[in-house]
């Protein structure tokens, strides 16, 4: 089943808690969330404060994105949440089996994010340790950006390995995803998409959803 898991980043944080229940009504599986530090990535964006109320919300399942330097210094911050997803991003820490290890212990999904110039190939190694790989099909940091169609390939690279090993890990997709690119990146094995303005911008979620995930 393809999930939908809509970018926060992208909804009137100044009606945060009904912005979250509507976009539970129109059919969202997960609340994606987008922690951006300004070092990693050149924006900020919120960090636990801001996911606390989220939370409290929120009655689906969280799926933090952590776009941030060394997120081995900040998990157990995001891990209280108890996310359904806690994704850190392959380059931006030296630490990676620790934060596996970490993300594991605590019971989150262990997410794991390429930016769009990392190859499938560095992230390999990991394929059997993670829960979620999640593709970039933009460069991390803002909402709205054109989708980059070589993301479609990495999918599609990684899904075979997949399944080839028999593996569990599910690939999230994330930038540019609307109605036009949904089916694509679907075909090519993409199980969990991310949107944001496609959704938010609509005056109808619930159309909105419906047309990416059919
Ligand atoms: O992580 C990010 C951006 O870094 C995304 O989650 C965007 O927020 C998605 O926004 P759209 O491309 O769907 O508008």
């Amino acid at each position: 089943m393809i999930q939908i898991a809509p970018s926060l980043l992208a909804a009137d944080f100044g009606c945060l808690a009904e912005e979250i229940n509507k976009i539970e009504l129109a059919g969202a599986h997960l609340h994606h969330v987008d922690v951006m530090d300004g070092m990693f990535v050149p924006n900020i964006s919120f960090g636990p404060v801001v996911i606390e109320a989220i939370a409290q919300a929120a009655k689906k399942p969280l799926d933090i994105h952590l776009m941030i330097e060394k997120p081995e210094r900040y998990l157990a911050d995001y891990l209280k949440f108890k996310p359904k997803y806690l994704t850190v991003h392959f380059e931006a820490t030296t630490e990676l089996a620790n934060v596996v290890a970490t993300i594991r212990e605590a019971g989150s999904g262990v997410g794991l994010s390429i930016k769009p110039d990392t190859p499938v190939a560095a992230i390999i190694p990991w394929l059997d340790k993670i829960d979620l790989l999640l593709v970039m099909s933009v460069e991390p940091g803002f909402g709205g950006q054109k989708f980059q169609p070589q993301a479609i390939e990495k999918i599609s690279e990684a899904k075979a390995y997949i399944e080839e090993h028999d593996l569990q890990v599910k690939i999230e997709v994330d930038g540019g995803i609307d109605a036009i690119t949904s089916p694509q990146v679907i075909a090519a094995g993409a199980e969990i998409l991310v949107a944001g303005s496609a959704i938010y911008s609509q005056s109808s979620y619930a159309i909105a959803i419906e047309k990416i995930i059919g």
